[in-house]
């Protein structure tokens, strides 16, 4: 396994040629730890430390999926991670603990799925949020529905998925019947994410993409309470038909998030509406002339459509007021630092002249 088979191409060979130059090579973080990461390099799986940010005024944070240059080494095992490749992607979410930093999930991603269960009853809002984060990542998203075989109306499911993911691939699939995997295999490009609640066949379609049971399963689990993951190699796994699936625990639940044009892409029908609305600032709530406000009337959107986009709007401003606090916050903190280092810097001159 080397970085091609992790999708090092030659558009990225050549933005890395002044890496090159200076001795370095590329590795993609396979998966990150505080202070090391597991790579995969040319020569193949290798450990690197990320080396102290030093210089750097951000702190080098890789995160899986990410393109690094690495400093080789002749020891085994203490090569260093240099630099992060300008991420092309990435799925971010506000920090679990309810902060506002965001956290980088997963880098380079290309396709994101979002997995939904035909099994249990469908829930609209659910998939509308993992749609938000799908889109805001930068990479494209398809939603799978799985377990078609536990649905007795599979049309009318299709149906009102579709109606809540407008220009995105809607396929249905089974694992236990073998169906419609192939048209999911076409729909897949790149590096891969699966993003969905616990159960929904995650981990059941990873091992049907990748053709053999890597990835244990719900069933798998409860009998051998193994743990999820049955190979060392477990979060970046190249797919037999080109690709790769990155499978990050991390990634699987999604809470707060973090999104602009996530938004408008997920709710893009209504977005598209709004430039009809006699005020360029409408908040489709009670304003005269309202276009959305008429297309709710008419049915042509379901009211509940309509609330949710309000309510994730309302909740990704509160996130978005939040993280500007807390920049605001840094920043006076630098600046306390920086005036108390000038302070220091004019004690010292003054004491140096009554010398
Ligand atoms: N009937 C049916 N069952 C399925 C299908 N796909 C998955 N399952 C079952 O659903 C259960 C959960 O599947 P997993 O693949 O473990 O789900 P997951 O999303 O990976 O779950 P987490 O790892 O907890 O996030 C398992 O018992 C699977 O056998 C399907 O197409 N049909
Ligand atoms: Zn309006």
């Amino acid at each position: 396994m080397t970085v091609a088979d992790f999708g090092w191409d030659t558009n990225l060979e050549k933005s890395f040629a002044g890496h090159r130059a200076h001795g370095l090579v590329p590795a993609r973080v396979v998966r990150a730890e505080r202070g090391h990461c597991d790579v995969v390099a040319e020569t193949g799986p290798v450990r690197a430390a990320a080396s102290p940010p030093s210089t750097a005024a951000e702190s080098l944070t890789p995160c899986t999926g990410d393109w690094v240059a690495l400093r080789p080494s002749t020891r085994i095992d203490a090569a260093t991670i240099v630099e992060i490749v300008p991420r092309r992607t990435a799925v971010v979410r506000a920090s679990a603990a309810g902060t506002s930093r965001g956290q980088v999930l997963a880098a380079n991603v290309d396709t994101v799925v979002v997995v939904v269960s035909l099994a249990d009853p469908i829930k609209p809002g659910r998939i509308e949020r993992i749609l938000a984060l799908a889109w805001e990542s930068g990479g494209t998203p398809v939603v799978v529905l799985t377990k078609a075989d536990r649905c007795a109306d599979v049309p009318q499911a299709l149906d009102e998925v579709s109606g809540v993911a407008p220009g995105v691939q809607v396929l249905v699939t089974s694992a236990t019947r073998g169906d419609g995997m192939d048209i999911v295999v076409g729909a897949l490009a790149g590096t891969v994410v699966l993003l969905g609640p616990s159960g929904v066949g995650k981990s059941t379609l990873g091992n049907c993409l990748l053709g053999e049971n890597r990835l244990a399963t719900g069933a798998a689990r409860s009998s051998d309470g193994k743990g999820r993951h049955t190979t060392a190699w477990r979060e970046l796994l190249p797919l037999p038909t080109g690709g790769v699936l990155l499978d990050t625990p991390g990634l699987r639940g999604v809470g707060v998030l973090r999104v602009d044009e996530g938004l408008d892409q997920t709710f893009s029908e209504i977005v598209e509406l709004a430039g009809d609305c006699r005020f360029t600032d409408c908040a489709h709530t009670v304003e005269p002339g309202c276009a959305v406000l008429t297309a709710v009337d008419s049915g042509e959107i379901p009211q509940r459509r309509l609330d949710s986009y309000r309510r994730l709007l309302r909740e990704n401003a509160y996130v978005a007021s939040r993280s500007d606090a807390r920049l605001r916050a840094e920043r006076e903190r630098h600046n306390k630092k920086e005036i108390a280092r000038m302070r220091r810097a004019i004690k010292q001159r003054s004491g140096n002249r009554h010398r």
